[in-house]
């Protein structure tokens, strides 16, 4: 039997007929071994405000049937240049985020054994720190570019540990990231006071605003973090609130100020030639949604990352 690859054929299948794999794409049970394997996270114990974000894995596996197979931007199919498959979700225990945590660690170490790399959908931001400790085991400390409205370098929430605000102040007191290269892009909005700013700068993190990236563009920006980033391992991770709540209204703490889908997404593409080791999409809350606008846009973020990950693969 041939094993299946790439998006159903939409010339006789149409893309709003049966159930929802990312893209259309085969599930992973279907071609057995994946090069790159999208994976649902429906967590969101972890969440500080609005919650919802656990049903973002469905709500962008739905916005992703219209994906197509060829990305121009790019030039690249990155669904024939590898194999890419649908892992379906993790699940995890709602009620006990440390119970999760771990669960999402060794789901995730084990999808990653002969060599797939994850893209994961959220999910709340919690589940970047799991997500993190499997790349660091696999790849060493990790490089991080960390897309966000929020730095989520927070200590503690209500004495918790484990938060959708702290999961890089964890991953660094960890050692799993390389601190010489963990940028914030897209920050904005009120802080809980200037210490927020200190200790963050003091953990090794660099920012570009959501300003900053109006004011130098994205073609500066990029060439900045790729300069940055070298050739280290690099892990990417997007919380869909880095766009404006105009761009994505669906998500759980929306501040005003953001990039547009389009800055975000040409970044990205700015990042060619990285050495992406896995990445993840977060914070997708469909009740907040509306026309599906922020689970399109985050389906066209993971699109976008998966094309880098076929372009190196490509080379
Ligand atoms: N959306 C994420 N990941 N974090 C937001 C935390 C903001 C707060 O609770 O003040
Ligand atoms: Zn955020
Ligand atoms: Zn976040």
């Amino acid at each position: 039997m041939t094993v299946p690859r790439g998006p159903a054929d939409s010339s006789r299948v149409p893309r709003f007929a049966g159930p929802a794999t990312f893209a259309r794409l085969p599930r992973l049970d279907e071609v057995g071994h994946a090069d790159v394997a999208v994976v649902g996270v429906p967590f969101d114990s972890g969440v500080s405000y609005r919650p919802g974000a656990r049903f973002g894995p469905s709500a962008v596996r739905e916005a992703s049937r219209l994906l197509r197979p060829y990305h121009p931007g790019l030039d690249v199919s990155p669904f024939a240049a590898m194999q890419v498959a649908d892992a379906g979700d993790i699940a995890c225990n709602p009620f006990d985020i440390h119970e999760a945590v771990e669960t999402i660690d060794e789901a995730a170490s084990g999808l990653m054994e002969g060599g797939t790399r994850l893209v994961t959908v959220g999910g709340d931001h919690t589940i970047a720190l799991p997500l993190l400790r499997a790349a660091a085991r696999r790849h060493g400390p990790v490089a991080l570019l960390h897309f966000d409205a929020h730095l989520d370098t927070w200590d503690t929430y209500f004495g918790a540990e484990y938060t959708h605000g702290t999961p890089f102040r964890r991953a660094v007191e960890e050692g799993i990231l390389d601190t010489e290269a963990v940028c914030h892009v897209g920050t904005r909005g009120p802080l809980y006071g200037k210490k927020d700013l200190e200790d963050d700068r003091r953990l090794g993190f660099g920012i570009v605003t959501s300003a900053d990236v109006m004011r130098r563009g994205v073609d500066e920006v990029a060439g900045a973090l790729r300069e940055r980033i070298g050739g280290r391992p690099l892990y990417v991770s997007v919380d869909i609130d880095v766009l404006d709540p105009a761009h994505a209204p669906g998500t759980g703490t929306p501040e005003a100020g953001g990039l547009t889908s389009r800055e975000l997404l040409e970044i990205l593409r700015g990042l060619t030639g990285c050495d992406i080791v896995g990445a993840d999409v977060v914070e997708v809350a469909p009740a907040y949604d509306h026309a599906e606008i922020t689970s399109v846009a985050a389906s066209h973020v993971a699109y976008d990352l998966i094309s880098l990950l076929a372009l190196k693969e490509e080379r």
